[in-house]
């Protein structure tokens, strides 16, 4: 067979096997009645319904609560059913499987966001969250308190040094929240050359999240970014070796009397994981806890400024607790804890999470879906269906607080407020990220006051790929 034979061959068998997907895909599929965008041979929805798809994320679905899309034949099902929430997050009929496989490939396998908790036993996951939970406790929240409130200090003599100057917050916030999670993690004393690195990877995710579906692109991606891996591994590997050896030192008795406040430690601690698995999870740290609070802060502050009895009252009640702040004055700070719990309604960085089903499926709604399917769970649009809050579209703080709400509790629905997810695989920093914002807005809204700067993208969110971010906060910052 000549050259031309074979090509025409080997085409041949790939729309052949295209083709039997395809029939197989419409066989399975044959029972299940969910609305969508128009499916076409082969490719599914995708070309055509590009601009669908994408209305899709947006808050409200133009199909409804429940609708299935395929792109290139992938099945996929977006509920914003709290009830399929409810199912999804807190048994484990659905692993995170391929979804972060590309991520895990590129940021270290063993990383706690990408271990399976499917399985009876959930393991390993279940024992790295049981270890990694210890750090998120009150006690250890409460011991780095203090490095919050240092960093924080620092934010704010930086943005008073630039008094009556336009400021670009998400730079700002972006900066101040990579220091923290450096010293939460471990790295507190990390050159700028590991931060910048660090950065230049979680950056780059972007792309990778577009090349999603391909399973090559975590490698492709790892490759492309070596010379920031080896700054990265080269850095926590030291730190996980000197760690050992000024552990190696103690005795006993002062091992078992240490209170540590940093991830590294506390997973050496364990004496459970590998050098590896370690790096593995402090590298995690920085993609989980940076571009998440990092882009919700910036919001955060906007939308406080944007409504000015609302910063008043924020103002008032900062102004009325002690500086610095104390783990335990945190809870004083109801109100500004409710202002952030509204920008995490309507802007929560995560819009969208991933599951895939291993098994066959009922959702909420009755119909069945097939195993194989990949299930997205849509958090925004169920932050802001009119059947579980009133008038979702409007920034209202006091929505959190029942007794000036008129005793009525919102939402309506226990998993209709799920800016974290829910269940075992919740976030863990959701904790250690109120002790952020609130320290931060605490010392901001005290000593500085804020002006917005005139732009049409001023305080617009960007919304793509299944996460919401800041396309652009700036004020004038000015003294108080
Ligand atoms: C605005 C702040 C944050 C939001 C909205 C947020 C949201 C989320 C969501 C929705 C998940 C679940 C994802 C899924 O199940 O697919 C998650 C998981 C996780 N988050 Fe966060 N997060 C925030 C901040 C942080 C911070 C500050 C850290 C740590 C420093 C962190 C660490 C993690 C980790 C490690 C997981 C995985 C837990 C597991 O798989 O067991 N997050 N987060």
């Amino acid at each position: 067979m000549d050259a031309t034979g074979i090509t025409a061959s080997i085409v041949a068998l790939l729309c052949g096997a295209l083709i039997f997907r395809d029939i197989n895909l419409r066989l399975r599929w044959r029972n299940v009645n969910l609305p969508g965008p128009p499916r076409y041979p082969l490719i599914g929805s995708l070309i055509v319904n590009a601009r669908d798809i994408m209305d899709m994320f947006k808050n409200q679905s133009r199909f409804g609560t429940v609708s299935a899309f395929f792109p290139l034949n992938n099945p996929i099902v977006l509920t914003s059913d709290p009830e399929d929430f409810k199912r999804i997050f807190t048994t484990n009929i659905a692993p995170k499987g391929s979804t972060v496989e590309s991520l895990g490939q590129y940021l270290g396998p063993s990383g706690i966001v990408f271990l399976d908790h499917n399985g009876p036993e959930m393991t390993p996951w279940k024992t790295h969250r049981q270890a990694i939970d210890q750090a998120f406790r009150v006690s250890s929240l409460r011991s780095f308190q203090h490095a919050i409130q240092k960093h924080a200090e620092d934010f704010v003599q930086r943005l008073e040094s630039q008094d009556g100057k336009e400021v670009d917050m998400v730079v700002e916030f972006r900066r101040i929240v990579l220091n923290i999670t450096s010293e939460l993690v471990g790295a507190g004393d990390a050159p700028a050359e590991f931060l910048a690195a660090m950065t230049d990877l979680i950056w780059s995710l972007d792309s990778l999240l577009i090349r999603t579906h391909l399973s090559i692109g975590g490698i492709y991606l790892k490759w492309l970014k070596r010379r920031s891996f080896k700054i990265v591994d080269n850095f926590l590997n030291e730190a996980i070796r000197a760690k050992q050896a000024e552990l190696a030192r103690l005795t006993d008795e002062e091992l078992l009397g240490r209170q540590s406040n940093n991830l590294l430690e506390l997973l050496l601690l364990t004496g459970q994981f590998t050098p590896k698995q370690i790096r593995d999870h402090l590298v995690i740290f920085y993609l989980a806890g940076l571009d998440t609070a990092a882009s919700l802060l910036p919001s955060a502050l906007f939308q406080i400024v944007q409504h000015p009895d609302v910063c008043r009252r924020a103002v008032a009640e900062l102004g009325s607790v002690r500086s610095p702040l104390a783990y335990d004055d945190l809870k004083k700070l109801r109100y500004t804890t409710h202002c952030v719990e509204e920008s995490l309604r309507m802007r929560g960085p995560i819009i969208v999470t991933a599951r895939d089903l291993d098994r066959d499926y009922e959702l909420a709604c009755g119909q069945v879906v097939p195993s194989g399917t990949m299930l997205l769970a849509h958090l925004h649009a169920v932050h802001f269906s009119e059947e579980w809050w009133t008038e979702p579209q409007k920034y209202n703080p006091s929505r959190f607080d029942k007794e000036e709400n008129g005793g009525v509790v919102e939402p309506k629905h226990p998993f209709a407020y799920v800016p974290f997810a829910a269940g075992p695989r919740i976030c863990i920093g959701r904790n250690l990220f109120f002790s952020e914002a609130l320290t931060l807005l605490h010392k901001t809204l005290t000593r500085l006051s804020f002006e917005i700067i005139d732009h049409p993208d001023n305080g617009v969110v960007l919304e793509g790929h299944g996460l919401s971010i800041p396309k652009m906060v700036k004020f004038r910052v000015m003294k108080r």
